[in-house]
């Protein structure tokens, strides 16, 4: 999909209700990144939502094993990173262990954007923000590293967080309590919302206020989609 200019070197929001679309979404924007050579790092949570993109070439496949020793510093020379649980990984294990990582890539100063699917777990509740999340957000983009946030539980995401992101991506929300939730944010989310059809993607630029609608049609995949 080349109408949405990844190479901009700023935080993001992507959320949508479970089957909503967003990792289907996600996927051409990360195979969009790899089109452009910038590096990147999907923290997924599951063990196939994002696997059909290790048919990219040079797209390294790592898997976090419950109780490893990992040292990240070493992963940091491979550009293209799609990060997996094993079937036995504890969520909470999960992101202890991304959190270290995030802290790892930033600590070295490796550029990119790093792709954090669940981003609603890391936090402790909607007004604690986790610690490396919220140091990333306020820090990452004079170092060139980006966070594309993912969720589906939109108003448990801090909105601290969400503030950083100058572009929000949404799918069709369904919940009323999530719908008037974003329109706080979003003047006119309600409207808006109404007009999307399943797949369709609102795109909402924050430092301008405008917003347009690309159609599900539109958002387009090279690999396989397994999600
Ligand atoms: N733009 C699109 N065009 C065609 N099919 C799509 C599009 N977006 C999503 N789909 C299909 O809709 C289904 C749900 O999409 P997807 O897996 O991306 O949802 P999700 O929000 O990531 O779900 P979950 O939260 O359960 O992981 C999938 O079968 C996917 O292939």
């Amino acid at each position: 999909m080349s109408t949405i200019d990844v190479s901009e070197n700023i935080h993001r929001l992507i959320a949508a209700p479970t089957g909503g679309g967003k990792s289907y979404f996600v996927g051409s924007l990360v195979e969009e990144l790899y089109r452009n050579e910038i590096p990147f790092i999907i923290l997924d949570t599951k063990t196939q939502n994002h696997i059909g993109l290790v048919g990219l070439k040079g797209v390294k496949r790592l898997q976090i094993k419950p109780y490893a020793e990992y040292d990240y510093t070493k992963l940091v020379k491979y550009p293209y990173i799609l990060s997996i649980p094993t079937l036995r990984t504890k969520t909470t294990d999960l992101i202890a262990e991304y959190s270290k990582l995030i802290d790892t890539f930033y600590t070295l100063g490796r550029k990119g954007v790093i792709v954090v699917e669940e981003a609603h777990n890391y936090n402790k509740n909607p007004y604690a923000p986790s610690p490396i999340l919220e140091l990333v957000a306020r820090e990452g983009r004079g170092r060139g590293l980006s966070l594309w946030f993912i969720t589906q539980r939109i108003q448990d995401f801090p909105k601290l967080l969400w503030s950083q992101c100058y572009m929000t991506y949404l799918l069709k929300f369904t919940i009323p309590q999530d719908i008037r939730y974003v329109s706080a944010l979003i003047p006119d989310f309600d409207k808006i919302n109404r007009e999307l059809r399943m797949h369709d993607v609102l795109e909402y630029d924050h430092k301008t206020s405008e917003y347009r609608i690309i159609p599900a049609g539109e958002v387009k995949r090279a690999t396989k989609h397994y999600g």
